[in-house]
């Protein structure tokens, strides 16, 4: 079942005081102002100003005006990220964004814990279809989580089984106005694609693909902490740096679960599907002492050492 603003809100229960991440659109004006009248005197604002779009002075300007009118702390941090070769302006963004975040909260109230973001339903579909389209695994189909740990802090996402539609119209019916981000109707971004032609259809086809698309990526999340744990199990067993023999003794999607944590975790690198299975080609075929192994693997090299590989960049 979808969930009502005033559901999700009897559901939501932060550590005390808490930021709202305010970025002055629809949803997260729709959080901040539910969430001061809830709990009164505990909600603190933080808002990024990015000088990304021209829109920018807008967002800022309704972020200060609302939290006057509620009588909530804001503060307001300038962000100008810029992004590394091969990834996308907006992500780069959104990894700023998060540690902006993080440090506002940190240095302006040291004793708030818990930051919520406004990410609802809608988006959640969205963020589960691009993970489709670029043939994610489980961690893509995982999409958002409703809560984690990360930077010391508690972060939360009360509105994710929230229809954005309904945070609209109950924005309306508080006579409260937001900012309308003139990129959303862009179709140049997938993102908007999707919220413009796939959600009305998908609405009309499957008129519980909210409820039933979340599910989904609530069991892949479910097995991703499986795997998880599993793969961490084998980092163990196979060590670090990785022993050729010791992975040649797991299955073939053992060795390509471990391969990807080890990669991950140790060098920060994520092997593309063919870089791993030319990869795990040679490892299988790593039976003599002689033979040599050197691919290109992420942003760096994996190596043959003696009876371990290795990694360089
Ligand atoms: N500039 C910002 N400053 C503070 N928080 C932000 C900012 N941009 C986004 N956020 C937070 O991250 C969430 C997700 O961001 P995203 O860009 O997907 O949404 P959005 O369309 O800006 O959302 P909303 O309509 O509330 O503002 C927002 O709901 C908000 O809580």
């Amino acid at each position: 079942m979808a969930q009502s603003l005033e559901q999700a809100l009897a559901d939501f229960s932060p550590g005390l005081p808490f930021a709202v991440a305010l970025s002055g659109g629809a949803d997260s004006t729709a959080l901040l102002l539910a969430c001061a009248r809830r709990w009164p005197g505990q909600v603190r604002a933080v808002h990024i100003h990015h000088g990304l779009q021209a829109a920018a002075d807008d967002f800022e300007a309704h972020g200060r005006a609302l939290c006057l009118q509620l009588g909530v702390p804001l503060a307001v941090r300038r962000v100008q990220a810029g992004h590394a070769p091969g990834q996308s302006p907006e992500d780069a963004a959104r990894k700023a964004r998060y540690q902006a975040l993080a440090e506002a909260v940190h240095t302006e109230w040291p004793e708030v814990q818990d930051v919520a973001l406004a990410q609802h339903a809608d988006d959640q579909v969205e963020t589960l279809l691009i993970a489709l389209s670029r043939g994610a695994g489980l961690p893509g189909l995982a999409s958002m989580p409703s809560q984690w740990q990360r930077q010391g802090l508690n972060w939360h996402r009360p509105w994710l089984a929230v229809p954005g539609a309904a945070l609209r119209e109950w924005l309306q019916s508080q006579g409260q106005s937001w900012v309308e981000d003139p990129t959303n109707t862009d179709e140049k971004f997938t993102r908007n694609r999707i919220r413009a032609r796939v959600l009305p259809a998908l609405a009309e086809a499957l008129p519980a693909f909210r409820e039933t698309f979340a599910r989904s990526a609530a069991h892949a999340a479910q097995a991703q902490e499986v795997l998880n744990e599993v793969a961490a199990e084998d980092l163990l067993r196979i060590g670090v740096p990785p022993s050729i023999a010791a992975l040649q003794s797991l299955s073939r999607a053992r060795q390509a679960l471990v391969l990807r944590h080890w990669l991950r975790l140790h060098h920060a690198t994520t092997p593309s599907t063919a870089q791993l299975h030319e990869l795990l080609d040679q490892v299988a075929a790593c039976t003599t002492r002689g033979h040599r192994l050197h691919l290109k693997v992420g942003q760096g090299f994996v190596r043959r050492d003696g009876a371990c590989l290795s990694h360089s960049t």
